[in-house]
C-alpha cells in the first residue's frame, strides 16, 4: 500500500465520537492505506467483500489489514443488483461461520452501493450485528449508499424490502478509485448529488449547471466539493433521524417511482438513472398538486440532461408501476406518499394524491423529450 498523501476531508456523522451509531467518512485522494485506522484495533478477522472491478484494490486492502495481523478472508461478489440477494447473504453467512467470525471481527465492504447494502446487511446480520466498515468504490456509494446505515437486500417483490439500519464504523471515500468508473456510472452517482442539491444545497446545482463536464471529472476540484457537500447534507439528515421517522424520508427524494422502474425493468436500469427520472416525475407532480412551479421542474430536465441522465421513461405502464409503487416504504396502509419540494431546498410530503394527478405526472414523463 502506497504512502498516504492525507489529502482527506472528514465529515463525521451520529452523535459525539465514539458513542455507539458515531462514525467519521474520510474523503480524499491517495487515502486507501487510512482503512488500517478505520479497522477496530479489537479485528482478529476480516471479511473483505467486493465488486470484480476494484479486486487490485481489494487485495491491497487485504494486504494492509493482513499487515496488521488480521486474518483476512478475500470474496468477491457477483456484480451490481445481483449481489442484494438472500443467496449472496446466505453464501457469506456461510464463510463467516465456517471461519468463526465473532462480533470483534469486521466486515469491510468494498465496492459501489450493491456491495456496501449487501455487505452492511451481512454484518447487521451476523450474530445480530458485526462493525462494518465500507469502501465505497463509485460516485454513488461514496455520496450516498455508504453513508447513513439503510442496507438491504431486494426480493422479488420489490427494491430493498429486507434490510436493517446498520451504521458503519467508518467510511472511506478515497476520489482516486473513481479513474476507472464508467462515465455513465459517474453520472448515475451525480443523479444522487443533484437530490442533495434539490432537497437540502442549491449551492451543488451552481456548480453542475457552471460546468457539468467538471463535475463528471474525477479528478476535478469541483467534483471534490459537490461530493463533499452532497455527503454533508446526508450526514446532517441521518445524525437526525437515523430510522426515518420523518426528516430522513426526503433522502427518497425521486425515489418511489425510480424504485419503481428499477424493478419493472428486472435491475438492468442503474439506480442513479432510475432516481433522475423519478424526480422528473415527482417534479411533475408536485407542479399538479400546488407545490411547485414550472420553470424548476425544467430545472430538473435540464441540469440532469446536462450530465447525460435519462429524464424520460416510457417502458412499463402506469397501472403497472402504480403496484410497485405502493410497496414503496413510504407508504402507509393503501396512502401512498411521497416527498415533493415547495422550491429548491423546501422538501415537503404528499400524502395520498389522487391517482389522475399521478397519471399525469407519468404521462409527463411518458411524453417528454430528454
Ligand atoms: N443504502 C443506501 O442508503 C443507498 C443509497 C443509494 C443507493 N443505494 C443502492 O446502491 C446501489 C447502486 O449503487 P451503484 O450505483 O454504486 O451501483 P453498483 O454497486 O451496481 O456499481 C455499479 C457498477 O460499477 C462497478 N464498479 C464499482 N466500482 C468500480 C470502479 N472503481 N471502477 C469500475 N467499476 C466499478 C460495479 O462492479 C458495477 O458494475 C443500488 O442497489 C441502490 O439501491 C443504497
Ligand atoms: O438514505 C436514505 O434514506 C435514502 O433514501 C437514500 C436513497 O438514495 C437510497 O437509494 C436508499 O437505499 C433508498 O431507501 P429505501 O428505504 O427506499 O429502500
Ligand atoms: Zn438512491
Amino acid at each position: 500500500m502506497g504512502e498516504d498523501t492525507r489529502d482527506e476531508t472528514v465529515v463525521h456523522v451520529g452523535g459525539e465520537p465514539g458513542t455507539p451509531g458515531a462514525y467519521d467518512v474520510v474523503i480524499g485522494r491517495g487515502i486507501a492505506g487510512r482503512v488500517r485506522d478505520l479497522v477496530p484495533e479489537s479485528a482478529a478477522r476480516a471479511l473483505l467483500a467486493h465488486a470484480a472491478p476494484v479486486a487490485d484494490l481489494a487485495r491491497r486492502l487485504a494486504d494492509a489489514l493482513a499487515d496488521r495481523g488480521v486474518e483476512v478472508h478475500l470474496e468477491e461478489l457477483p456484480d451490481a443488483e445481483s449481489a442484494k440477494t438472500i443467496e449472496v447473504a446466505t453464501h457469506l453467512w456461510g464463510v463467516l461461520g465456517r471461519a468463526g467470525f465473532t462480533r470483534t471481527d469486521v466486515i469491510v465492504a468494498v465496492g459501489g452501493g450493491a456491495v456496501t447494502d449487501l455487505g452492511g446487511f451481512v454484518a447487521a446480520t451476523w450474530l445480530r450485528g458485526v462493525p462494518l466498515v465500507d469502501v465505497p468504490t463509485t460516485l454513488l456509494g461514496m455520496v450516498d449508499a455508504a453513508v447513513g446505515g439503510k442496507t438491504g437486500i431486494n426480493t422479488a417483490e420489490g427494491k430493498n424490502l429486507v434490510g436493517a439500519f446498520h451504521p458503519p464504523v467508518g467510511v472511506l471515500a478515497d476520489l482516486d478509485v473513481l479513474a476507472t468508473l464508467p462515465r455513465a456510472d459517474l453520472a448515475a452517482g451525480l443523479a444522487e448529488v443533484v437530490k442533495g442539491g434539490f432537497i437540502a444545497d442549491p449551492v451543488i446545482l451552481d456548480r453542475i449547471e457552471s460546468d457539468p463536464e467538471a463535475a463528471l471529472d474525477p479528478t476535478s476540484d469541483v467534483l471534490r466539493e459537490i461530493v463533499e457537500r452532497k455527503i454533508a447534507v446526508k450526514a446532517r439528515v441521518v445524525t437526525e433521524d437515523l430510522r426515518e421517522s420523518s426528516l430522513r424520508e426526503i433522502l427518497n427524494y425521486g425515489h418511489t417511482f425510480g424504485h419503481a422502474i428499477e424493478q419493472a425493468e428486472s435491475y438492468r436500469w442503474r439506480h442513479g438513472d432510475a432516481v433522475a427520472v423519478g424526480m422528473v416525475f415527482v417534479a411533475e407532480l408536485a407542479v399538479r398538486t400546488g407545490h411547485l412551479d414550472a420553470d424548476t421542474v425544467a430545472r430538473h430536465r435540464r441540469v440532469l440532461a446536462s450530465l447525460g441522465l435519462p429524464t424520460r421513461y416510457d417502458g412499463a405502464s402506469f397501472e403497472e408501476l402504480l403496484v410497485v409503487m405502493g410497496r414503496d416504504k413510504k407508504t402507509r396502509g393503501a396512502t401512498l406518499r411521497f416527498v415533493v419540494l415547495d422550491g429548491v431546498g423546501a422538501p415537503t410530503r404528499l400524502v395520498g394524491p389522487d391517482v389522475e394527478d399521478l397519471r399525469a405526472a407519468y404521462e409527463a414523463v411518458a411524453g417528454s423529450a430528454d
